[in-house]
């Protein structure tokens, strides 16, 4: 066994057994007592916090977050933490993928790279707590109404990804909240790809007086233009590739704005016209060959409210974004590289641009 998969397995083991150790440089914090210890000491000393909440499986979007943050803050907190109230009851809480080793060596790696290029800003900490820890008192419920303490944003949690995903905000909110109380950031640092998920938060803040500025960091994408996330993993070389379609639905809606069209249902048009050539292009190959997807929703909303708008307000501009669900491949081709779950996994994609005022 290697120096580092020594350390690294040694650091799994610790993690299941004790409530804080280091890393290296980087401390690691399982319960809330010991991290606000060591948050107090950090902040009488003049040093100030910027917050990376994430459910792990690390890609290069979450190592652009923490980056921007060591810009800004001269220590960075990552938490590794999958939500089980953000997750319905019939969604892939159980799969979703857990990374823990290669997670923190990458955020190593980042935290060397930072050390070199003398950044103001280092990676501090990660919070990997547990479920007893975030949920003190009642086990996380994921239903409605549900019982516990969760913190609602409405109207905003029931549109787009809210219709599909019911509980999903309401959880986002809930464990933001108690993560925000716990660290208490001076900036806390999320992905432009979950467009809704930084309304919802920017709201929340807001609305109860957080302490905390909220910034939004550009989407990461793969060479193609997909969208980095943690799910694409789920995607084997057939799904991946026609992973791509929303993106290239919503870059033509983009082309059509920027070409001086406000209306809804011109925009929206171009974006259906994408979505539904390459549908219909999949439905005609044989199973082994074809990859089939649903779309969820293309909206066309106020960038505030993310209520759907019929005419971008040239000053104020819009969120063009969309979701598709992935579907199962419906027979494996010999050879073919398979993603994790054998592509028998539906896998569900976002993402957005934003329309900027003209
Ligand atoms: N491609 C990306 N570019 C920039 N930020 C991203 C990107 N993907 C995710 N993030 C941000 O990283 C943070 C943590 O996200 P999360 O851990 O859920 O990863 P994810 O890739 O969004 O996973 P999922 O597959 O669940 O959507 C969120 O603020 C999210 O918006
Ligand atoms: C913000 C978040 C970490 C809350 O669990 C999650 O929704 C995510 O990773 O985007
Ligand atoms: N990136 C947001 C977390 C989720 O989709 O579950």
């Amino acid at each position: 066994m290697s120096a580092y998969s020594a350390v690294r397995s040694r650091t799994s083991l610790l993690l299941s057994e004790t409530s804080c150790f280091a890393l290296r440089s980087i401390h690691v914090f399982r319960d809330v007592a010991q991290l606000r210890q060591h948050r107090r000491g950090l902040l009488l000393n003049g040093r100030t916090v910027g917050l990376v909440p994430t459910m792990g499986a690390m890609h290069k979007g979450h190592i652009s977050l923490a980056r921007q943050a060591a810009k800004e803050n001269t220590d960075v907190f990552v938490t590794i933490y999958v939500n089980p109230t953000q997750f319905g009851v019939n969604e892939d809480l159980d799969s979703y993928p857990k990374t823990w080793d290669s997670d923190i060596k990458a955020l190593e790696e980042l935290d060397k790279d930072l050390e070199k290029s003398k950044s103001i800003g280092r990676i501090n900490a990660v919070f990997a707590p547990t479920t007893k820890t975030m949920y003190p008192v009642l086990p996380p419920d994921s239903t409605l109404p549900g019982t516990g303490s969760f913190v609602t944003i409405t109207p905003l949690a029931g549109l787009l990804e809210g219709k599909s995903r019911p509980v999903f905000f309401r959880g986002v909110a809930t464990v933001c909240m108690k993560l925000f109380n716990i660290v208490e950031p001076e900036r806390v640092y999320f992905g432009q790809k979950d467009v809704q998920q930084t309304v919802v938060i920017k709201r929340m803040v807001k609305d109860f007086h957080l302490n905390t500025e909220v910034r939004v960091i550009p989407t990461e994408r793969e060479p193609d233009g997909l969208a980095m996330s943690s799910r694409n993993v789920y995607l084997g070389e057939r799904r991946r590739r026609m992973g791509i379609v929303l993106s290239l639905a919503l870059k033509a809606a983009e082309t059509a704005y920027k070409m001086g069209n406000t209306n809804r249902d011109d925009i929206l048009a171009t974006a259906w016209d994408v979505t539904n050539v390459m549908s219909i292009q999949q439905d005609g190959l044989p199973p082994t060959k074809k990859s089939i997807f649903e779309v969820d929703y293309i909206s066309l909303a106020d960038p505030d409210t993310l209520e759907e708008v019929s005419e971008v307000d040239p000053a104020k501009g819009a969120v063009l974004s969309g979701a598709i669900k992935m579907l199962p491949l419906e027979a494996e081709a010999d050879g073919e590289r398979l993603g994790l779950g054998d592509d028998k996994v539906p896998v569900r994609l976002i993402d957005n641009i934003m329309l900027s005022p003209q």
